[in-house]
C-alpha cells in the first residue's frame, strides 16, 4: 500500500498485515528524580540503600574497600534508624515517600499544562533508584509511540552524583532497544531567571505567613564530598550562584541569606559550611530566629522534611534558638510548575512548533 499523506500517530493502516504493530509520531517527556524506598521496613530500606550506595557516581571510594564497608557495616546499621526517619514523613494515604507523591503530581500537572501546546506530547516520571525505574518508563513511552524523548533530571544544579547518573541509567536502557528513541537531556537551571523568580516569590510568600522575621536565612543544599568539587564537579559553584542571584533578586545582604550544605555522610570532608554546624553556631551566637530553604530540591523529601524541619530545628532550639521556619520546596505549586514548564518548553524547541 502506498502512503500519500503522513499518518497520524499510532495510525497503522499503511502497515502490511504481516508487519508488527508499532506506534510512532509522539514526543515523550520523562521527569526523573532520585528515588525513595518502597516501604520503611528494614528490608525495603536495605534494598533502596544498596541500589543507591552501589552507584559509582554517588560513591567514588575504591570499589573493593567500599564493598566491604557497604555490605559489612552500612547495610546492617543504617536501614533500621533511617526507616524510622522515613516513618515520620511517610505519606500514609498513598503508602509512599513524599518525593514520589510530589514527582507524580508534577508529571500530571505538566501533562495538563502542555497538552494544549501539542497533543503528541506524553509526560511521564521515573526514579533513578527504586520504582518506577527509568528503563520501564522509557519502554512505556516508546510503546506509546514516542520517537523522541526529553529526559529531565529534576535537579536545578548539576552534579555527577545526580544528573549524570540519570543519563547513565537511561543510556543503559537504550543499549537494549532496537528502535531507539532520539534523546535530549534537559540541562540544569541553577541561574534561570524563572527559577530564581519562583524561589523569591515562594520565599517572600512564606516569610509573610510567619509570626516572626528571621534574622538569618539559610539556603541549604545537599552536600557532596569536597573531593568531587576538586575533581571538577560544577555543583558547588552552581549552588553559590543560585544563592547569589536569589540574594540580588531579594535585595538581601550576604549576612542575611547564606549558603550551607547538608546531609553529610561518612568521614570524608564534604562541602562547607555545614548546615547543622551553622545552625548550632547561630543559636550559640545569640541568633533567635532563622528560616531555612532548600533551593536544590525540586520536591520535599527526607532531607528537607526530616533533616531540616526535624533535626536542624531541634539543634537550633537546643542551643538557645527560639523560632525556626523550614520553607517548603517549590514542589508542584504554581511557581514550581512554572519552572518545570519553562525548562521543558525551551528544551522541546525544534521538536514542537515555536
Ligand atoms: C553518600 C553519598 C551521597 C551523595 C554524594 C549524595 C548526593 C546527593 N543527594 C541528593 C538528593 C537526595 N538525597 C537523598 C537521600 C540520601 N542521600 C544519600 C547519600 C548521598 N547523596 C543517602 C544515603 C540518602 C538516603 C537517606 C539516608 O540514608 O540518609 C534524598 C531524599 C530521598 C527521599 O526518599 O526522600 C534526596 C532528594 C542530591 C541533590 C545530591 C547531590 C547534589
Ligand atoms: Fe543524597
Ligand atoms: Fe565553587
Amino acid at each position: 500500500m502506498t502512503v500519500t499523506t503522513a499518518p497520524a500517530f499510532g495510525d497503522t493502516r499503511h502497515f502490511p498485515a504481516e508487519h508488527p504493530r508499532v506506534n510512532y509520531g509522539r514526543i515523550g517527556v520523562l521527569l526523573v528524580n532520585l528515588g525513595t524506598p518502597e516501604a520503611t521496613d528494614y528490608w525495603s530500606m536495605r534494598r533502596y540503600l544498596k541500589e543507591f550506595l552501589s552507584d559509582t557516581r554517588v560513591i567514588e571510594t575504591n570499589r573493593a574497600l567500599w564493598w566491604v564497608i557497604l555490605n559489612g557495616i552500612i547495610l546492617t546499621v543504617r536501614p533500621g534508624p533511617k526507616g524510622r526517619d522515613y516513618e515520620t514523613i511517610w505519606n500514609k494515604e498513598r503508602n509512599e515517600g513524599p518525593l514520589k507523591t510530589i514527582t507524580r503530581g508534577q508529571s500530571e500537572k505538566l501533562g495538563a499544562m502542555i497538552a494544549d501546546r501539542d497533543p503528541r506530547i506524553v509526560v511521564d516520571w521515573a526514579m533513578r533508584y527504586g520504582k518506577p525505574p527509568i528503563a520501564e518508563r522509557l519502554d512505556a513511552l516508546q510503546k506509546q509511540g514516542c520517537e523522541r524523548i526529553l529526559i529531565v533530571p529534576m535537579y536545578p544544579q548539576y552534579a555527577a552524583a545526580t544528573s549524570a547518573t540519570v543519563c547513565d541509567k537511561a543510556f543503559d536502557a537504550l543499549k537494549k532497544m532496537r528502535w531507539q528513541p532520539f534523546i535530549r537531556i534537559a540541562p540544569n537551571w541553577h541561574d534561570d531567571p524563572v527559577y530564581i523568580d519562583a524561589l523569591a516569590t515562594s520565599l517572600e510568600g512564606h516569610l509573610k505567613g510567619l509570626d516572626f522575621e528571621p534574622e538569618v536565612i539559610l539556603a541549604s543544599y545537599h552536600g557532596v564530598p569536597k573531593s568531587y568539587l576538586m575533581k571538577g564537579d560544577p555543583y558547588h559553584c552552581q549552588c553559590l550562584k543560585t544563592t547569589r542571584l536569589l540574594r540580588d533578586r531579594l535585595g538581601m545582604s550576604e549576612e542575611k541569606l547564606r549558603t550551607t550544605f547538608q546531609s553529610r555522610f561518612g568521614n570524608e570532608e564534604w562541602l562547607q559550611p555545614y548546615t547543622d554546624k551553622t545552625v548550632e553556631a547561630l543559636a550559640r551566637g545569640g541568633v533567635k530566629r532563622i528560616a531555612v530553604l532548600n533551593p536544590g530540591f525540586t520536591a520535599d523529601c527526607l532531607e528537607t522534611l526530616e533533616e531540616i524541619g526535624g533535626e536542624n530545628a531541634e539543634i537550633f532550639h537546643l542551643h538557645g534558638g527560639e523560632k525556626f521556619a523550614a520553607i517548603p520546596c517549590l514542589n508542584d505549586t504554581d511557581e514550581g510548575m512554572r519552572v518545570i514548564e519553562n525548562v521543558v518548553r525551551r528544551e522541546l524547541s525544534g521538536w514542537i512548533a515555536a
